[in-house]
């Protein structure tokens, strides 16, 4: 099976746990697409709930799909929040921000006591550290921030976008820093917040209820219960 279809069934899985009258935290990347998608169908169907989108992309989708959403105007505590992910390990700590949404998402996880993670297999790690870690930083002396970075082992390169540097929804660059291995993420998270210009670390630190993983060979999805 080819992993957009692993991507589609964990997403149509987790869009399961959603129940009338909850405002549910909406993800952002290619694995949510197909959730936003399913929950279209189901509130085209007379499920009553509410979204809040973790970028603008997902705002988008989820006007398309027929979703009602709110924010934290009116909201302060969400349902159920369901997400992506870049990288997951044994220990429930995640890699986030590939699509550079990072910000949002961990601000809208952490309005939820029911944080749930979609990956297909290729997602779940022994070590966190492969896919380079994204680090939102200012842009205004992000030279400095970087080097600051790059001191505690990586790597950092400034993400690029079809028309020059990448700025995130919130107007932030990105640093995709190539750590190789991280042994401790949440050392390591705290390294980096407390470094100036940092607005955010793609590493999200006991955050995770729940994380359902779609196999191939066999094909099943496993849920697993932190
Ligand atoms: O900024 C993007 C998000 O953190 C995504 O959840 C993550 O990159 C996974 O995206 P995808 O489902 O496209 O692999």
């Amino acid at each position: 099976m080819n992993q957009d279809k692993l991507k589609e069934q964990v997403a149509h899985e987790a869009v399961n746990d959603i129940q009338d009258n909850m405002i549910v935290g909406l993800g952002t990347g290619s694995t949510m697409y197909y959730a936003i998608q399913r929950l279209g169908e189901r509130v085209k169907d007379g499920l009553n709930i509410k979204g809040i989108p973790t970028s603008e992309q997902t705002a988008k989708w989820a006007q398309q799909y027929g979703i009602p959403l709110t924010d934290f105007s009116e909201v302060s505590h969400l349902d159920i929040v369901i997400d992506g992910a870049d990288e997951i390990d044994g220990n429930f700590q995640l890699i986030k921000g590939g699509g550079g949404a990072l910000l949002r998402e961990k601000i809208v996880a952490n309005a939820t006591d029911q944080f749930i993670v979609i990956v297909d297999e290729s997602k779940y790690v022994k070590t966190l550290g492969k896919f380079k870690l994204p680090v939102e930083v200012i842009p205004f002396g992000w030279e400095v921030a970087a080097r600051e970075i790059e001191a505690l082992g990586c790597e950092a390169t400034l993400r690029v976008g079809k028309d020059g540097t990448f700025l995130s929804d919130n107007g932030h660059y990105i640093l995709d820093c190539d750590f190789k291995e991280i042994h401790n993420p949440e050392k390591l998270n705290q390294d980096l917040i407390s470094i100036i210009g940092v607005v955010e670390t793609g590493l999200f630190i006991n955050m995770v209820q729940k994380v359902l993983i779609s196999y191939s060979n066999p094909e099943k999805i496993i849920a697993l219960n932190n």
